[in-house]
């Protein structure tokens, strides 16, 4: 009798593994808030890498909601990451920019760092390009190059920590998506051919990105890891956004910004830092914008 008390027991106290997630229901409540804050009835979004939320400058005709003011949002808390999502018109195209992003060093769950992404799902936004800033360690590569991710590496989701963890709400994905499609290859060609009409050479690239939870930067060891296991360049985002927005059937571009090389020589003397990452973020900045404003331009057309 003692024992099948405590199975009654276990299963009435049994925690659940939704503890970080949000219910369609949910998100479709935080949808209302927005349509209710802004007319845009966006069809792309873009989330804004470190130090290139001056994206969020091409829109015309603008409306921006703090993430404070949006039910269920996490806030923006690393400097260069405003906090906000702002809806408006590029070249004809309804966009929403998320102007500063959720990252797992932050201490966010995995899934919480892509809600934004769904809600977009839900708002009807079908393509998402997602920007970073990022450390080189192809050798080829130089600061402020401008690469357009092929592939991920998702390291913390390889041991333990993906965003889809936890019961699968089929609505918004099958239990088991692919990723060996996650980046659409019609989108970055697209990009290709518009990065090289508009003058982009040899600083344009196309490569592999590590997702490595941060937030401290690589140790020699752990950059040369990297590079051993094909990564390009690696960054403290975008894998779970990436994940999610494939999940749920959206088409994807990532474009990563090379803001320093990552340091893979033990008798080197400098050191990385957050400051030089926003700075060549700035220095770049022009050239996002024209590439990210081309490529909405030509996927408008298209539509
Ligand atoms: O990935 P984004 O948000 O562009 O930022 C990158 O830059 C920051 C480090 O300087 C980290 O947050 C890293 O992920
Ligand atoms: N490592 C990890 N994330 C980064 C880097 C880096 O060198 N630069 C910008 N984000």
């Amino acid at each position: 009798m003692d024992a099948l008390d405590g199975m009654s027991s276990r299963k009435t106290t049994r925690p659940t593994c939704e503890q970080f997630r949000h219910s369609f229901e949910e998100y479709d409540h935080i949808v209302n808030v927005l349509r209710a804050s802004t007319g845009h009835r966006p069809s792309l979004a873009i989330i804004c890498g470190s130090g290139l939320g001056g994206l969020a400058d091409l829109l015309t005709d603008t409306d921006s909601i703090e993430y404070d003011d949006i039910p269920f949002f996490p806030i923006s808390t690393v400097h260069g990451h405003v906090g906000r999502l702002v809806f408006g018109m590029l070249n004809e195209v309804s966009v929403v920019c998320m102007q500063g992003r959720f990252h797992f060093y932050e201490g966010w769950a995995m899934q919480n760092i892509a809600i934004p992404v769904r809600v977009f799902k839900l708002l009807g936004v079908q393509t998402i390009i997602v920007t970073n800033a990022s450390g080189a360690v192809n050798p080829d590569y130089k600061v402020g190059d401008i690469m357009l991710i092929k592939d991920h590496i998702n390291l913390p989701g390889m041991i333990g920590a993906n965003p889809l963890m936890g019961l699968n709400d089929a609505r918004w994905g099958p239990r088991f998506p692919a990723l060996s499609l996650a980046y659409d290859r019609q989108l970055l060609q697209l990009a290709r051919k518009v990065a090289l009409g508009i003058g982009f050479g040899e600083d344009l690239r196309e490569g592999v990105y590590m997702m490595v939870s941060g937030p401290t930067f690589e140790t020699v060891a752990e950059a040369r890891a990297g590079r051993i296991l094909g990564a390009d360049c690696m960054g403290m985002s975008t894998a779970p956004e990436v994940i999610v927005a494939k999940h749920c059937g959206m088409r994807v571009l990532g474009i990563s910004l090379i803001t320093n090389i990552i340091i893979q020589q033990y008798d080197r003397d400098d050191e990385p830092n957050h400051q030089e990452v926003l700075m060549i973020g700035q220095q770049r900045a022009a050239n996002m914008q024209l590439l990210v404003a081309e490529v909405v331009k030509q996927i408008g057309h298209q539509a």
